[in-house]
């Protein structure tokens, strides 16, 4: 049985006026103590998020990690920092870090070892672009995404990760993929686990991210191998982020 998880990923949005008032409101809400959620807000608001947190069931994550433990690395975060600050989940290689700022393959794996070395959960993010799927590439582009953290890590050293399925064309856009379509990519994902290990494939959490919205949640979560979501714009209003971890319950 995997439980389900909902993160917010607030990108580089947020204050500490927005981050009071939306942990506020947060506590007021009847949320699935059946489901597992958390936001990341941006690195500077980590210990804020997690103090007015306290009184929510929500965690708190970073929406990156260094994959340098420490040193000459002027604005990097390490894994231990992360920790450190009581994170639980960080993500890595999601597409923005990818497509704007030089994140590869072999980069987002050590990113994604270094945080698995912690007691923090790495959330590995992967999706193809609009060109991808329009040339039907789909499944290359996530299976080489996905192969190169997997081929560095083994069955062991990524169990208990989470992976997030964003199709890049989804994220921000309004256009979500359909359930059908995320379905499709999901059991892709799970098959290439499988290659890798049958616990693997069936302990796995896989998170679907891309213009999810309290309205079309609950269809995609209900997919057999869709465990949860990762949450853009919605997840930085109280009601409808509270709406799509309902849906999840
Ligand atoms: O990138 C995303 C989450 O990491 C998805 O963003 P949106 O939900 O705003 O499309």
């Amino acid at each position: 049985m995997r439980t389900p998880l909902v993160l917010g990923n607030w990108k580089q949005n947020g204050s500490l006026a927005t981050i009071a008032d939306y942990a506020a409101e947060m506590a007021k809400q009847a949320l699935p103590t059946t489901v597992e959620a958390g936001i990341c807000p941006p690195a500077l608001y980590v210990a804020a998020a997690i103090n007015a947190l306290k009184e929510t069931k929500l965690a708190v994550g970073s929406q990156d990690c260094s994959e340098y433990s420490g040193g000459a690395f002027t604005g990097e975060i390490n894994a231990a920092m992360i920790s450190d600050m009581g994170c639980g989940y960080a993500l890595v290689g999601h597409s923005e870090r990818r497509e704007m700022f030089g994140d590869t393959n072999a980069r987002v794996a050590d990113k994604f070892i270094a945080v698995k070395a912690t007691d923090v959960t790495p959330v590995l993010c992967i999706g193809e672009s609009l060109q991808d799927r329009e040339s039907e590439k789909t499944f290359d582009v996530v299976g080489a995404q996905l192969r190169a953290v997997l081929e560095k890590t083994g069955e062991e050293g990524f169990i208990g990760g989470v992976i997030a399925y964003e199709p890049v064309w989804a994220i921000g856009t309004g256009l979500t993929a359909s359930p059908e379509q995320a379905q499709e990519v999901h059991e892709f994902i799970r098959g290439v686990l499988a290659e890798f290990g049958e616990t693997l494939k069936n302990s796995t959490r896989l998170l679907y991210g891309g213009s999810v919205n309290k309205d079309n949640a609950r269809a995609l979560f209900e997919k057999p191998d869709i465990d949860g979501g990762l949450i853009g714009g919605a997840s930085l209003k109280v009601n409808d982020f509270a709406a799509v971890i309902q849906a999840a319950g």
